[in-house]
């Protein structure tokens, strides 16, 4: 079979999904082709349902801390409701009908199908019906996201471990879980998993939590964890990893052996970019992501956007791009890109919040560096909050200039606190004007006025 049309688009992950419905909307021939499900992982494996697992997992939280604060309160954890919650509301049983009805009313083909490109503006599709021919006359837009990626870890591959996948699939919690990774994944999950009641080990390389954030961050939740019972171990060198029929187990260089019922493998992302026939159109197959320009052009007539691009792993990176991209293919004026203000939260609890560079990654770059600091539980919310008021707002300022280039929000409700922030940076708000601004009391963002007179 072939098939001609103005743009085809491989991967309909959120970005992906935008760009055709965009561009179909708007009067074009547009093929979508995804080889599992169209939404991507955001909506069936990651974003939604495990922030339905930390929204359940909180709320048992809250329900322990009624007697700091309340009375008394029993709390006899079911994982039924969460399970029921992620197969019927957030996935429909990991069916996408939905969907690709949605994406085909406004205008576009669909193909579920693997495609792989074969030369500009051509592609091949492995469908369940045999090969598809495609010519996308203005081009190609490239949302292929990542696949969990397995470390080099002797053993890890023949056992039969969890990713992100399978954990938000579960149906019953395990009474002991290794989490290989202490990134963002790898925390969301380990709390949600601990106060379900399951005995929980994270095993992390580097020497802290969260290690692309700011390492006060990484502290904040290494405390919260060992108050929670979770075991962590950071500088963590694993040898070799294993399972019996009934335990998996891992080995280090230095350190006792750990054993539990189930293991995480939560130890970042990978894309297979020589599968998807990148060098095809001149583009590096062997390299880590797809290089772009400010217009998220990678080649003559080919785009690339979200987890691809190496900006930042998140949905609202994906939609952004999408947005510039569509610009660019419908020749409508744009700015392009500005990855100065992008902002990410770990949904932890206390969640982090960040945007902007860290003091670090602000001192790599040149910049004349100061930094301010407050406490959430010293704040007059926090006090009052009582009982899990553990947070934390840092500011890093380019003294030069007099504003902010970089800010952490930890805390409860720090990914909403870092709204403010995210402006401030974005707007490059004088940190003067900030100053002066009112901040409404007894709210947790007036720890930012204590951030900002330390500053
Ligand atoms: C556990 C977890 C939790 C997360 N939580 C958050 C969160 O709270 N907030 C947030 O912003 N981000 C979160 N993320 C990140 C977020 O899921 C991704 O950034 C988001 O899905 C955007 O990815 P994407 O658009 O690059 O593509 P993806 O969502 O990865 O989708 C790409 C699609 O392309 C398809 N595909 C690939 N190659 C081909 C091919 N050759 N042919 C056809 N189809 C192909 C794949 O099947 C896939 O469906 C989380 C990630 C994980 C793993
Ligand atoms: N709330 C959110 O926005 C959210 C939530 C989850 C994930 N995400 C995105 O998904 C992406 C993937 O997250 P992730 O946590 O899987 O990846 P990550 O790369 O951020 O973290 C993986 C961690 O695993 C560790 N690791 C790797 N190999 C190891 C080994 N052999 N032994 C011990 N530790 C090892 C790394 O040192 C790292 O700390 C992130 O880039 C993030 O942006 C976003």
């Amino acid at each position: 079979m072939a098939l001609t049309v103005d743009v085809a688009v491989v991967g309909l992950g959120p970005g992906g999904e935008s760009v055709a419905t965009r561009l179909a909307e708007a009067g074009l021939s547009v093929v979508g082709i995804e080889a599992r499900l169209v939404g991507g992982e955001c909506p069936y494996y990651a974003c939604v349902p495990t922030k339905m697992m930390i929204r359940a997992a909180d709320a048992l939280t809250e329900a322990r801390r009624v007697a700091d604060l309340a009375g008394f309160a029993e709390v006899r954890p079911d994982w039924a409701p969460v399970a029921k919650r992620i197969r019927e509301e957030a996935t429909d049983d990991w069916d996408d009908t939905v969907a690709v009805q949605r994406l085909t009313k406004a205008g576009a083909r669909f193909l579920r199908g693997r495609a792989r490109i074969t030369g500009p503006g051509e592609l091949v599709v492995s469908t369940p019906s045999g090969e598809e021919r495609i010519t996308a006359r203005k081009g190609i837009v490239l949302n292929p996201g990542t696949e969990p990626a397995l470390p080099p870890v002797p053993g890890l591959a023949d056992t039969p471990h969890w990713t992100n996948r399978e954990a938000v699939a579960v149906e019953e919690v395990p009474e002991s879980l290794i989490v290989l990774g202490g990134g963002p994944v790898g925390c969301e999950f380990a709390q949600v998993f601990a106060r379900f009641g399951a005995a929980v080990t994270v095993v992390e390389a580097q020497d802290r939590l969260l290690g692309l954030d700011e390492p006060e961050a990484g502290a904040l939740i290494a405390e919260r964890f060992a108050a929670e019972g979770i075991t962590v171990r950071t500088g963590a060198k694993i040898t070799s990893a294993s399972h019996d029929g009934d335990r998996f187990t891992l080995e280090f260089d230095g350190g006792d052996p750990v054993s539990a019922r189930q293991l995480l493998v939560a130890a970042g992302r990978r894309t297979d970019l020589a599968a998807l026939g990148v060098a095809a159109v001149g583009l590096d197959d062997t390299a880590k992501g797809i290089k772009v320009d400010k217009h998220l052009r990678a080649a003559d007539g080919v785009w690339a956007i979200g987890d691809v691009v190496g900006e930042g792993a998140f949905t609202h990176m994906s939609m952004y791009q999408a947005g510039i991209a569509v610009a660019d293919i419908l020749g409508e004026d744009s700015p392009g890109a500005d990855y100065r203000a992008v902002p990410r939260v770990t949904f932890t609890d206390p969640e982090v919040g960040s945007v902007g560079l860290t003091e670090s990654a602000a001192r790599e770059a040149g910049i004349d560096v100061r930094t301010g600091m407050s406490k959430v539980e010293s704040s007059s919310r926090g006090w009052i909050h009582k009982i899990g008021n553990e947070g934390l707002i840092k500011l890093v300022a380019d003294a030069d200039r007099g504003v902010l280039v970089g800010a952490t929000s930890a805390g409860p409700t720090g990914g909403e606190v870092l709204g403010m922030l995210t402006l401030a940076v974005h707007a490059q708000v004088p940190i003067s004007t900030l100053r002066h601004m009112i901040f409404a009391y007894p709210t947790f963002h007036r720890a930012i006025e204590d951030a900002l007179k330390d500053l």
